[in-house]
């Protein structure tokens, strides 16, 4: 049996100043730790076998001995304050054709912030357990007993429940065959809580001595408040199956998020970085402007979490999510918060909305948190039709907030503030809280008009077609033209190129106050890649 490491008791404060140094310098894990982990690790493959070395000369230099190999944490070795600047230029990049991202907001710790940790277990030729995480796009497994981006009592756990399976004689399950019967471990933590829950993944329901599993583990970390067994028969990549048993415990977790207790079950989306969805909320509610008078719905809502703490700012919520664990968590969520003014939906979220605006139904403010895939035609242009005045788009992926945000903007939007939040540190991803308010004219002026027939009168049928013709239009710049194109193309385009593009399409030129009036060399002219995409950025911008 594997001896039980000594990990920190819950709510035992870390020693931040100490791990702020080590981040700082680049030191995080010691030469000697390193070592010692790379040494450990490679002693153990996979039976499968291992696609390529750990000891390569990048990994020596890496704070983690399979960095590269397991495709978790792609700027791990990055300082910081480049991982956030990358983030940043990367947001501001796609987002740039509607507004200015502000300043991205990072952790003061961007280590073992994941509170949800998934490992998945295999065994080598000569029967040795292994757990780990699958090498990027494949199917191997890279061993993994320490993770830096990890919560670290997940991973304590996870090592000794390798333990377990040996004293135990439990085989793991293999993918190939489909003999064998563990195949992954789920854990769960309670930032605040301190609140542990231990998903056991199975290929069939029988875990042989099952109550003396449970309680050995329970033996080796008392801190575990629940431990179900999933069944997952099915040859598929998802992690966990349709049925499950609690073994001990209440078969879900409570975290504390901005002053509100939540229930997270196993299946419920539920943000993997706690320090940082607290201050992502607080952004999202504080955009959202709520004076107690709206009438607010929560699109994308999982275990009701945005509804819910936004609901004493405001008159009613109405949240909708597709996953139905998770809607029977925000039920009770509400209950458990006294909370009354909060309706869950369970439904595909576009159809949802269609629904609300063929009813003739309207909103104030939409809160929508789509997955990253983002959300689609159906419900933008349901959301269009709801006219709500602010939309608060919270996004896991810029380049689907940016396709949408084209989208609102060409329907009556416009973009007013983008905030990135680093909320998946030595990852690439990154997360966007985005503010839409409707259009508003530039200015105004009081005319006084006389309707009717005769001189000096605006014939009523004409109303439409002058206003039309009077609207203000947005000035659309050449330095606007040129960032759209950027980031949507890839490459710059020359002013000048615009400028001979917007005069062959007889559009009206303007003086450029820096205009060069002689020039020193032939001009040359665009390509017809750069004319059209100079043309989909005039489209865009809706100048043609
Ligand atoms: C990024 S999560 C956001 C959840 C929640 N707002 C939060 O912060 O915890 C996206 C959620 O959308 C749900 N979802 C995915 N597709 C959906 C759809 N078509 N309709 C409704 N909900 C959907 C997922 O189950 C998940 O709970």
């Amino acid at each position: 049996m594997a001896e039980k490491k000594a990990t920190k008791k819950f709510g035992q404060k870390r020693d931040f100043k100490s791990e702020k140094k080590k981040i700082k310098d680049n030191t995080y894990m010691k030469k000697k730790t390193y070592k010692e982990t790379a040494k450990k690790q490679k002693k153990i493959t996979d039976e499968k076998s291992e696609p390529k070395k750990v000891t390569s000369k990048k990994n020596e230099k890496s704070l983690c001995p399979v960095h590269g190999k397991c495709g978790g944490c792609q700027l791990l070795d990055m300082p910081y304050e480049k991982q956030l600047k990358k983030k940043q230029n990367h947001v501001s990049k796609l987002v740039q054709p509607y507004c200015r991202t502000e300043k991205i907001i990072g952790m003061e710790d961007p280590f073992h912030y994941r509170n949800k940790v998934h490992a998945v277990f295999g065994h080598r030729k000569d029967g040795t357990v292994i757990s780990g995480i699958y090498q990027q796009g494949t199917h191997f497994i890279v061993p993994v007993d320490e993770c830096l981006i990890e919560d670290k009592r997940a991973d304590a756990i996870i090592c000794d429940i390798r333990g377990l399976l040996k004293s135990f004689k439990i085989k793991t399950y293999n993918e190939d065959t489909g003999y064998g019967l563990f195949r992954h471990v789920l854990i769960r933590t309670g930032y605040h809580s301190g609140q542990v829950m231990v998903v056991l993944v199975l290929g069939s329901p029988i875990l042989p001595s099952k109550n003396n599993f449970v309680k050995a583990l329970r033996k080796l970390h008392p801190e575990i408040t629940t431990i179900i067994l999933n069944v997952n028969d099915q040859k598929t990549s998802m992690v966990l199956g349709e049925k499950e048993t609690v073994l001990y415990g209440k078969g879900y977790i409570e975290d504390e998020l901005c002053g509100h207790t939540f229930r997270i079950s196993s299946k419920s989306f539920y943000q993997v970085n706690p320090v940082q969805t607290e201050k992502l909320y607080a952004k999202a509610i504080e955009l959202a402007g709520l004076t107690g008078k709206e009438r607010v719905i929560d699109a994308y809502c999982g275990i009701g979490t945005i509804g819910l703490i936004a609901s004493d700012k405001a008159k009613e919520v109405i949240s909708v999510e597709l996953n139905p664990d998770a809607v029977k968590d925000a039920i009770v969520n509400a209950k458990r918060n006294g909370i009354r003014n909060v309706r869950f939906y369970r439904n595909d979220a576009s159809v949802f909305m269609r629904q609300m605006a063929d009813e003739g139904e309207s909103a104030d403010v939409v809160f929508m948190d789509p997955p990253r895939s983002g959300s689609d035609e159906k419900f933008l242009s349901s959301v269009v039709t709801l006219h709500p005045k602010r939309i608060v788009y919270v996004s896991c992926e810029p380049t689907t907030l940016a396709r949408d945000l084209k989208y609102l903007t060409r329907h009556g939007y416009r973009v007013r503030t983008a905030v990135p939040f680093d909320m998946f540190p030595a990852t690439e991803h990154v997360e966007t809280v985005v503010l839409l308010s409707h259009k508003k004219p530039d200015g105004h002026i009081n005319v006084k008009v006389e309707f009717g027939e005769g001189e000096g009168k605006v014939p009523l049928d004409n109303i439409a077609k002058r206003a039309e013709e009077y609207k203000p239009k947005e000035r659309v710049t050449y330095k606007m033209i040129k960032e759209y194109i950027e980031a949507k193309y890839g490459f710059k385009v020359h002013t000048a190129y615009i400028a001979e593009v917007k005069r062959d399409l007889g559009l009206p030129m303007y003086d450029a106050p820096n205009a060069v009036e002689e020039l020193k060399q032939p001009r040359k002219h665009p390509t017809a890649e750069k004319v059209e995409a100079i043309k989909d950025a005039l489209k865009h911008f809706e100048v043609i």
